[in-house]
């Protein structure tokens, strides 16, 4: 352990700023404290006026110092934490000032947190809320990034997987003690009951909808139709910016152009999609087949009818899409169907409509799963194996094919559950979750 670096980041964000904070964690951090604070150490958890110099005792700058000597911190490690003015000179002369000091370094993205996990101050989808709460941008994905980092999911996993233990410790008293006057269905019967709860529990938690990743990463609304009936148009008015190019030549996109935007209090993905329609050209006719996609991986589907030339969409409309009658500036609106929303990509008219449309939708479809555990790719692959498992040991005891068997498939379940929260078998994807962190978290 003491032969571990001393590690130091800049924990706020880009200067200029009127603070920053510089924060260390290692066993260096009382040697550090000595050698650069007028102060010394710090009184734990006390903060203290001092003055900061470097090793030649010029002097970086004023401000407070606060030490908070482990294990009683986030890492576990004696911390560090200083606050200074939060100007460019004042951070580069200290990071150097710091990092010159022998065994300290500069931290990697998300090297403290991962500091904490290895100390068992929190779990992995707990960790994860934490990268989550520092990204999050709309009210939704701060609550969602809190429940995590607060120890929402690590809650449900942990029931299920002290259910499943129980169920475990039931199989292993059949292979130990297989013929024990009770017939076969009287001892399995309520193992496979039991497993049937589990089993719906993680039904439920995958028909989410992927909610919960969608909340953290954004829902997709794709905009559909004949070209030219002003779909890149729209999305420009939309975005309130050129993202896409206009013309009036018909087939003018070819790639999908998605911008980014916040409606409904949810992130939205709005996508731009070619004109569907038959064509000989090689590059459109890829354009027409990412539309086609783009529109069926959709949450959303706004069809945009061409006023100019009005016919009904030519794609699937599902129950939720929205119907646009676009050019209603030039068109009466007479000529729109009953359900469709006239609107003008060119003077604005009805695009706040339009907006407020999806926007409803989106935040009825995100409050549609209350707390969903599932809020990354990750979760879902490792539960939907841990199903799979399940589903198998179930067959092996409803067959009465081997009990032995059956056990092993729920350890292997109980194993994926663990890989969730971060208790088994996660050595080899640490990497991949904490270099999505910024650096000084
Ligand atoms: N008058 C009027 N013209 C519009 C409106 N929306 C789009 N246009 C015009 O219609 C033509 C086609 O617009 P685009 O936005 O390129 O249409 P598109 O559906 O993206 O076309 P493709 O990418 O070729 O499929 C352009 O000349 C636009 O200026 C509108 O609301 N009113
Ligand atoms: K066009
Ligand atoms: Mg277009």
């Amino acid at each position: 352990m003491s032969e571990r670096d001393t590690i130091c980041a800049l924990a706020s964000g880009q200067p200029p700023a009127a603070i920053c904070i510089l924060r260390l964690s290692g066993d260096k951090v009382w040697k550090v404290a000595g050698a650069l604070l007028e102060c010394g150490l710090p009184e734990p958890r006390h903060a203290t006026l001092t003055k900061f110099r470097d090793e030649d005792s010029t002097l970086i700058d004023e401000g407070l110092a606060l030490f908070m000597p482990g294990p009683h911190s986030y890492t576990g490690e004696d911390t560090l934490e200083l606050y200074l003015h939060g100007g460019p000179a004042v951070i580069k002369h200290s990071l150097e000032t710091l990092t010159a000091q022998p065994g300290v370094r500069l931290a990697e993205p998300g090297e403290f947190t991962r500091r904490a996990f290895e100390a068992g101050k929190l779990d992995l989808t707990e960790a994860e809320g934490v990268a989550d709460i520092i990204e999050a941008e709309t009210e939704a994905q701060k609550a969602q990034a809190l429940r995590q980092l607060t120890g929402g999911l690590t809650e449900t996993y942990d029931r299920w997987r002290a259910e499943l233990t129980g169920v475990l410790a039931l199989i292993e008293v059949m292979v130990d003690f297989p013929d024990e006057g009770d017939t076969p269905e009287d001892t399995v019967r309520p193992i496979l009951d039991k497993l049937d709860l589990i089993i719906t529990e993680l039904e439920d938690a995958l028909g989410d909808r992927g909610i919960g990743e969608k909340i953290r990463d954004g829902f997709r609304v794709a905009i559909v139709g004949p070209p030219n009936a002003g779909k890149s148009s729209l999305l420009n008015r939309i975005a309130r910016r050129e993202a896409a190019i206009v013309t009036d030549i018909a087939g003018t996109t070819r790639d999908v152009v998605e911008v980014r935007l916040v409606l409904g209090g949810q992130v939205v993905w709005l996508a731009d999609t070619a004109g569907l329609r038959e064509t000989a050209d090689i590059v459109e006719a890829e354009g027409v087949r990412r539309a086609e996609r783009a529109a069926r991986e959709a949450d959303l589907r706004i069809h945009v009818i061409d006023g100019a030339n009005p016919e009904p969409p030519a794609g699937p409309v599902e129950q939720q899409d929205i119907v646009v009658f676009n050019k209603a500036d030039q068109r009466s609106a007479a000529l729109a169907p009953d359900s469709a929303l006239p609107v003008s990509a060119a003077t604005g008219e009805g695009v706040e409509k339009l907006e407020s449309w999806i926007g409803s939708f989106i935040s009825q479809r995100a409050a549609s799963v209350e707390a969903p555990v599932i809020t990354r790719a990750r979760h879902r692959e490792k539960l939907s194996a841990g199903l799979a498992s399940l589903a198998q040991a179930r067959q092996l005891l409803e067959d009465d094919m081997g009990a032995e068997l059956a056990a092993e498939d729920v350890r292997m379940a109980l194993r994926q559950l663990g890989a969730v929260i971060g208790t088994v078998g996660v050595e080899d994807i640490l990497g991949a979750v904490f270099s999505q962190f910024c650096i000084g978290k």
